[in-house]
C-alpha cells in the first residue's frame, strides 16, 4: 500500500434496506464513500440531491454512479438514444455528487463486435460525459457479449482515445474467469478510474448466477485479492478501494452488521497488501496478529445442574482430573496435560463452548487488534482478587479471551491439586493427550462467512474451501479456519459448521460443536474411557461392512474399530482415527483424534455418518439434542 491512506467505499447493492438505510449503515462502519447503485435510487422517494445532502450528512461522499449498461449496438439508428440516456445519467450523476458512472460492457445480442467501431461509440459517449463533467469506468463483465476480460476493455478504452474515458476494474470479472491481474503492467494510471472488489468461493457453475448470488466479502472466499490489489496498486491506481458484493444472504442480513463485515474485510485486506509489499501506511495500523497462537482453555457453559455434572463425568472418564474450583462461582477447571477445559454450571440454554482462551504472547495487543478489527469488547465485572482478561465477543456469542503466556488467568482458581506431574502419573498411557487437535463451533444460518471472516482475520487464520456434509435434516456445512503455512502445526485450529434451518425446525441443531484431543492411540483412548464407563457414539456395523469391503484395513484392525466405534479415514497424506463421545449438550461432544502420517482433514467423510448415529442415539435417549433449548 502506498503511503497515504487510502480510501475506503461500498457499494449500496452490497446491504439490505432502503438507501437511507444502507447510507447510515455504510457510514457507522466507518466507510468513506458509497457507489450508489441504480436500483436503489429508482426506489428511493428523495431526488438526487436530497441524497447527495444525506450522503454527505452522513460523513460520506459519493464514489460512483453504477451501472450504465449496454453502451454499444450495431444498429446505428440506436447510438443517439444510448447518448441522451448517458447525457441524463450523467446530469443525475452530477447531482449526486460524483464525477464517475461506471459503465458495463454490453450484454446483448446486437453488442459491437469490432474493437475499432466498439471505440469509436465509447468515444461519442466520453464527449457527452465531457460536457456533463463526469468520466466514464468501462467494466469488462465477465458475461459480456464480446468485452469480457479487463485487457479488452483496456484495449478498447485506449482505443476510444477520450480523456473523460478509461476502465473499471472488478476484483470478481477477473478473478471468476481464472485471469490474473497481469496485463495490468500494460495500464496507465490515469486509465484505470476505479477498483471494486468481491471474493467468492471456487464453484463451478455459470459467472453470471455465480457473481449474482455468490460474491463474498475479501477474505471469505477463495481468491487471491491480496495479490489482485497488490497489482492495481503497483499499476498506479489512487482511487477507493470499493466492495461491490451481490450475495443472496447479505441481501437479508441487517446492513448495520453487513458493513462491519465489510470493513473488517477491507482492514485485513489492507493488512495482506501491506505484508505482501513490506510497506506500512494502511488504513488503519493493526498490532500484528498474535503468534505464537496456542490454545489456553475451552470453557464449557450454559450447562447448570445435571448438564454440568454430565460434562464433568466425562472429562474424568477421559483421564481428565479437576485443577481447580474459581473463586466466585460454580466453575471448575479441568486438566489433562496441557490440555484444560472449564465448565462453567452457570447459564443456560445446555452445555456448549461459550469461551476460548487463546494464549499469546501480548493479550493487550492482540485485542487491540481484535478492536481495530471491530470486533465488539466484552465488558463484564472483575471481582475483587481476578484477573481482567481482555477479551472480544466472536458474532456467535463465543468469547475469545486473551490470555498471558504466564497463564495469569489461573489465579482466579483455588487449586485443588499438587502437581500435574503426580496426577499424571496415574493417568493410563491410552488417555495422555497431546494437547487440543481443533475445535469446532456450531453456526446459525446466515453466520456462516460472517464468523469465517471474523475469526480468520482477528486470529490470523486461513479459511479453507467448504465441504458440505449431507446430514439427516439437511446439507451441514463446514470450514476449517487454519495457521497460516509459516506455522503450520502451530496450535489453533478452527472448524465452523452450520446446521440446516430444517434441523432447529425438528428441536436438532446438528452443528455439531466439539473440542478434538489429541491421541497416539485412539483405539486404546476409547476402551480405555469405555472401561471408566464412558459412552462412545455408536457406529452402527454398516459402516465397518463397508470399511471392509474397501479393502482399507487388515482384519484385525478393523475389528478394534468396530468393537470401540472408531472411525476411520484416509487422504492423500495419512490416515486418521477418530471417535466421539455421546453428546454433553445439544450441541457439543468431546472427540479424540489420532493422526497419522500427516492427515491433513478433519474426518468429513465420516461426518454424514455420524450426523446420523447422533441422531439415532438422541432418539434412543428419548430426546433430541436440541431438547435443552437453542445452542
Ligand atoms: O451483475 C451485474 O449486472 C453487474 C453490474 C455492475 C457491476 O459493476 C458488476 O460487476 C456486475
Ligand atoms: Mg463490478
Amino acid at each position: 500500500m502506498p503511503a497515504q491512506r487510502v480510501e475506503t467505499s461500498i457499494a449500496t447493492v452490497c446491504l439490505s434496506g432502503t438507501l437511507p438505510e444502507k447510507i447510515d449503515a455504510a457510514a457507522a462502519a466507518g466507510f468513506d464513500a458509497v457507489e450508489i447503485f441504480e436500483p436503489d435510487l429508482l426506489g428511493c422517494p428523495s431526488s438526487p440531491a436530497e441524497i447527495a445532502r444525506r450522503v454527505a450528512g452522513a460523513g460520506l461522499r459519493t464514489s460512483l454512479y453504477q451501472p450504465f449498461r449496454d453502451p454499444d449496438h450495431t444498429d446505428p439508428a440506436r447510438l443517439p438514444v444510448i447518448r441522451e440516456r448517458l447525457r441524463r445519467k450523467a446530469a443525475l450523476t452530477r447531482e449526486l455528487g460524483t464525477d464517475l458512472v461506471l459503465v458495463c460492457s454490453s450484454v446483448h445480442p446486437h453488442a459491437v463486435r469490432e474493437d475499432d467501431r466498439l471505440a469509436e461509440q465509447l468515444h461519442a459517449l466520453g464527449a457527452v460525459a465531457a460536457e456533463q463533467g463526469v468520466r466514464l469506468a468501462y467494466e469488462a463483465l465477465a458475461w459480456g457479449t464480446h468485452v469480457k476480460d479487463y485487457r479488452h476493455s483496456l484495449r478498447v478504452a485506449r482505443r476510444a482515445a477520450h480523456p473523460n474515458v478509461g476502465v473499471c476494474l472488478d476484483s470478481f470479472h477477473v478473478l471468476s474467469r481464472g485471469d490474473d491481474p497481469g496485463g495490468l503492467g500494460w495500464a496507465r494510471a490515469e486509465e484505470l478510474l476505479f477498483l471494486q472488489l468481491a471474493d467468492a468461493p471456487r464453484l463451478s457453475m455459470d459467472v453470471l448466477p455465480w457473481s449474482r448470488h455468490h460474491r463474498l466479502f475479501p477474505g471469505q472466499g477463495g481468491f487471491d485479492l491480496v495479490g489482485f490489489v497488490d497489482a492495481v496498486l503497483a499499476a498506479g491506481y489512487t482511487g477507493p478501494l470499493s466492495l461491490e458484493v451481490f450475495n443472496d444472504v447479505f441481501r437479508q442480513s441487517d446492513p448495520r452488521a453487513t458493513a462491519l463485515d465489510a470493513m473488517r474485510s477491507l482492514r485485513h485486506l489492507a493488512e495482506g497488501v501491506d505484508r505482501s509489499t513490506g510497506e506500512a501506511g494502511t488504513a488503519v495500523a493493526l498490532p500484528t496478529p498474535p503468534r505464537p497462537l496456542h490454545w489456553a482453555f475451552a470453557e464449557i457453559g450454559g450447562a447448570p445442574g445435571a448438564a454440568a455434572d454430565g460434562a464433568r463425568r466425562t472429562l474424568e472418564q477421559l483421564g481428565f482430573y479437576q485443577e481447580g474450583q474459581h473463586q466466585s462461582g460454580p466453575i471448575t477447571l479441568w486438566r489433562s496435560g496441557s490440555v484444560r477445559v472449564v465448565v462453567n454450571a452457570r447459564g443456560t440454554g445446555g452445555a456448549r463452548l461459550t469461551s476460548l482462551g487463546l494464549r499469546v504472547p501480548e493479550p493487550g495487543a492482540a485485542a487491540a487488534r481484535a478492536r481495530g478489527l471491530l470486533a465488539p469488547v466484552v465488558t463484564r465485572s472483575v471481582g475483587p482478587g481476578e484477573v481482567d482478561i481482555p477479551s472480544v465477543t466472536a458474532p456467535d456469542g463465543t468469547w475469545l479471551q486473551f490470555c498471558d503466556l504466564e497463564n495469569s488467568w489461573l489465579q482466579d482458581f483455588f487449586p485443588l491439586c499438587a502437581a500435574d506431574a503426580e496426577v499424571a502419573a496415574e493417568r493410563p498411557a491410552a488417555l495422555v493427550f497431546g494437547g487440543v487437535d481443533h475445535i469446532a463451533l456450531p453456526q446459525g444460518f446466515g453466520g456462516f462467512d460472517r464468523a469465517a471472516l471474523f475469526l480468520s482475520a482477528v486470529l490470523d487464520l486461513q479459511p479453507t474451501a467448504v465441504v458440505d456434509i449431507a446430514g439427516p435434516d439437511g446439507l451441514v456445512r463446514s470450514r476449517a479456519l487454519l495457521p497460516p503455512v509459516a506455522d503450520e502445526g502451530g496450535g489453533v485450529r478452527l472448524v465452523l459448521n452450520v446446521a440446516p434451518s430444517n434441523a432447529l425446525l425438528r428441536g436438532r441443531t446438528g452443528g455439531g460443536g466439539h473440542l478434538a484431543l489429541v491421541s497416539s492411540d485412539a483405539v486404546a483412548a476409547a476402551a480405555e474411557f469405555r472401561s471408566r464407563g464412558g459412552r462412545v457414539l455408536d457406529v452402527p456395523g454398516n459402516y465397518y461392512d463397508d470399511l471392509e469391503a474397501r479393502g482399507v484395513l487388515d482384519p484385525g484392525t478393523l475389528a478394534r474399530l468396530r468393537e470401540n466405534s472408531v472411525l476411520y479415514d484416509v487422504d492423500e497424506h495419512g490416515e486418521l482415527l477418530h471417535f466421539f463421545t455421546a453428546n454433553l449438550g445439544p450441541d457439543l461432544f468431546l472427540e479424540v483424534v489420532q493422526r497419522i502420517g500427516g492427515y491433513r482433514g478433519f474426518g468429513a467423510g465420516n461426518a454424514a455418518v455420524r450426523l446420523l448415529a447422533q441422531t439415532a442415539a438422541a432418539e434412543v435417549a428419548g430426546t433430541a439434542p436440541g431438547a435443552g433449548g437453542p445452542a
